[in-house]
């Protein structure tokens, strides 16, 4: 299979190197675009091994699914660049925050098979989390290919569309989130004494362990965290202040926020006169 990342920024690269070290697809299957002016994106592709070019149609005709890996402001240009290349042999993925599958749609030819991709950028160390939704013109197997794509660089699952602004809000962001978490752990332990290299890896390590606790046990978080606290030792001392500070609604808050805007920006990101060509 050869794959085409239209965009060669953080989140193609995030994912063309996720799908090598994966071992199932080779750099030489994998080519990116990028404009002139973002060379450096191409020349950090080139240094995986990727083809790279300057012609987005260029991906069309080199690859059976491509990427779309664009800012959402950049989708309408790029579309319908692609659109005269693109044959309904090729499946079209868009990671665009906030975009929906009826406006791809409505600017590639008609039946365009479109999917809609929410991941995030623990792809690149093959602990993404990705969630589709599958177009209106989309073939039988064309789940299955996107999930065992995705599957090679993490968690993937197919969810109704409704629920990828939601995904973007959570695991999609989310990242974002957890690195600052970890960077305010590590703070913490600095200021108690600890070195700042050790700090960090010890909070990495927490965020790890409890994760694959969650997900390897199927015990409910609060149990778990419960194991953790015996009475009036350290823990719930720790977590009343987590709690006094509202950790878990300012949680609530930033994934409703960024849900929030991810719906926001695919309702302003694209103009109204939508191309729609025949194929
Ligand atoms: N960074 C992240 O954690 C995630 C990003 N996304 C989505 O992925 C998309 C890309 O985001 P990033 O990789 O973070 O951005 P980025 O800024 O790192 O990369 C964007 C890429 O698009 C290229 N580009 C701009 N105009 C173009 C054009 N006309 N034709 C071809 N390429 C063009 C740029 O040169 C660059 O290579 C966005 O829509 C974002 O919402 C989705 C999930 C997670
Ligand atoms: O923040 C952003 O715009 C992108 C979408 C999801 C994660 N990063």
């Amino acid at each position: 299979m050869k794959i085409g990342f239209i965009g060669a920024g953080k989140m193609a690269q995030a994912l063309a190197r996720g799908l090598i070290n994966s071992g199932r697809i080779t750099a030489e299957n994998i080519i990116a675009s990028s404009p002139k002016r973002d060379e450096l994106f191409l020349e950090q592709c080139k240094s995986m091994g990727l083809n790279t070019t300057h012609e987005n149609a260029e991906v069309v005709q080199k690859s059976d699914v491509i990427f779309l890996a664009v800012k959402p402001v950049h989708v309408s240009k790029v579309a319908s660049e692609i659109a005269p290349a693109l044959s309904k042999e090729h499946l079209v993925v868009s990671i665009a925050l906030g975009i929906t599958i009826r406006n791809i749609e409505s600017l590639l030819p008609t039946k365009s098979r479109v999917v809609r991709v929410m991941p995030n950028t623990p792809s690149v160390v093959r602990a993404g989390a990705s969630a589709f939704a599958m177009g209106s013109a989309c073939r039988d197997g064309d789940a299955e290919t996107v999930e065992r794509l995705l599957s090679t660089v993490g968690f993937a699952v197919e969810v109704p569309e409704i629920q990828i602004d939601p995904v973007t809000g959570l695991s999609g962001s989310g990242p974002s989130y957890m690195f600052s978490v970890i960077e305010g752990l590590a703070d913490g332990g600095v200021k108690v004494g600890l070195p700042r290299d050790l700090a960090i890896k010890l909070a990495a390590y927490t965020l790890l362990g409890a994760a694959k606790m969650v997900l390897e046990t199927g015990i409910h978080p609060a149990q778990l965290k419960d194991d953790v606290q015996s009475p009036g030792g350290s823990s719930v001392y720790g977590m009343h202040k987590l709690e006094s500070g509202g950790l878990k609604g300012i949680l609530i808050d930033a994934v409703e926020a960024a849900t929030n805007r991810s719906r926001a920006t695919g309702d302003k990101a694209l103009p109204r006169d939508f191309r729609n060509t025949e194929m």
